[in-house]
């Protein structure tokens, strides 16, 4: 397989490898083995940590929150590994989405009693 230019395609082929074979001396075969729980608990943490760089000011502050953004992708793409589901599975689920407003989308739903 042609290795792919796209760097998130990338970790994502590294993160299923390391489901797969839980290497030692891996920052990503530990966090799996802490499971949903560890992995979820982290995800929360960078969560938390994306949102407050958000209002951080200037190019500094504008870094950060990239930063702090890989750290989130990375968590969240750890989990879909973990949980046997490629980045693919979610492209095609945001395809299928696409050119519905998130408000027409809630109004077709039925009403909650
Ligand atoms: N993209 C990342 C990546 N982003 C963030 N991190 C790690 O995620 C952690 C972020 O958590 P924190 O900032 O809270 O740091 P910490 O306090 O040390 O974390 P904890 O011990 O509390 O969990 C740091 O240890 C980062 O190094 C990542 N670790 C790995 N990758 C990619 O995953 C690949 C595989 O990594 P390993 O499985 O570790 O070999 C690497 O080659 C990279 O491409």
């Amino acid at each position: 397989m042609p290795e792919s230019l796209d760097p998130i395609a990338r970790l994502m082929a590294t993160l299923a490898e390391r489901a797969e074979t839980m290497p030692e001396g891996s920052y990503t075969t530990k966090l799996m083995r802490g499971g949903t729980e560890k992995i979820g608990k982290k995800i929360l943490e960078e969560a938390g940590e994306l949102v407050e760089a958000a209002d951080e000011p200037g190019d500094e502050g504008r870094n950060h929150f990239i930063y702090e953004a890989g750290d989130l992708i990375y968590h969240t793409l750890v989990l879909l590994a973990h949980k046997r589901v490629d980045i693919s599975e979610v492209a095609a689920e945001l395809a299928r989405r696409e050119g519905t407003s998130g408000l027409v989308e809630k109004a077709s739903r039925p009403p909650k009693d």
